[in-house]
């Protein structure tokens, strides 16, 4: 069994639950409420810039000019195509993108975005791998399964969302990163990949607290006013 397969066999039950996750169940159904979808998009937004600066600090770390082309590439990919699921969730929320961007981040997002670049500063190009590959991996999953379970028709509120994430185009990525990380794992010592199992299951987790994050529309346990980040 490759290494990733092993990892993708401990998150089973993570997996799962995201799938089964209430605000995945919104967007089979067409049925989540304004305050849902704005609080995702605020949270996802800042969540993806993040991202981008990882996938940055993954480039200085790389040392094929193959790797460093699927970061760069990915990097394109948020700014440029990630864009279109947020819109779509803006549209059945009757809002639109500027006024959702530039939010702080909400405790769950917080954590999830410090994890990731903690293991982005610290850690080695396969502990990077590891933090981020739950990202794609999971909405892989999420966008193939909704396509099979709902297959939505343009009429469909998410149907945007659904396609977007369950096309065929979506599956490259996660596969690339399996590879790294697969060929990464054969020579790594054994508490390196401890971390990177470690990195990989907590990502996972923290998968399923942002879905969480926007049904419960989660905010500090002391709001101040809903200010801007800058
Ligand atoms: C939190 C989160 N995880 C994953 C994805 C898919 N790139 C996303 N947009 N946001």
């Amino acid at each position: 069994m490759l290494f990733t397969e092993k990892l993708r066999e401990e998150a089973a039950p993570i997996f799962e639950a995201i799938y089964n996750h209430p605000f995945v169940r919104g967007l089979a159904n067409g049925k989540l409420e304004k305050e849902q979808l704005v609080h995702y998009v605020k949270q996802d937004f800042e969540y993806l810039n993040t991202f981008v600066r990882i996938y940055g600090v993954a480039i200085s770390k790389c040392e094929t000019r193959e790797e460093m082309a699927l970061f760069n590439e990915q990097i394109s990919f948020v700014l440029h195509s990630e864009i279109h699921p947020h819109n779509n969730l803006c549209r059945a929320a009757g809002v639109s993108y500027d006024e959702l961007q530039g939010y702080s981040l909400a405790p769950t997002a917080h954590h999830y975005t410090r994890h990731m670049l903690d293991a982005a500063h610290t850690g080695t190009l396969g502990e990077i791998i590891a933090a981020l590959l739950p990202c794609p991996w999971t909405y892989l999953e999420i966008g193939q399964r909704l396509m099979q379970e709902v297959n939505p028709s343009e009429d469909h509120p998410f149907y945007d969302w659904i396609t977007f994430y369950g096309q065929e185009s979506m599956e490259p990525v996660t596969n690339q990163l399996r590879s790294i990380l697969d060929e990464w794992a054969r020579t790594a010592p054994e508490k390196e990949l401890k971390r990177i199992r470690d990195y990989f299951i907590l990502s996972c987790q923290l998968e399923y607290g942002f879905w969480d994050m926007a049904y419960r529309v989660e905010e500090w346990p002391v709001a101040l006013q809903k200010e801007k980040r800058i």
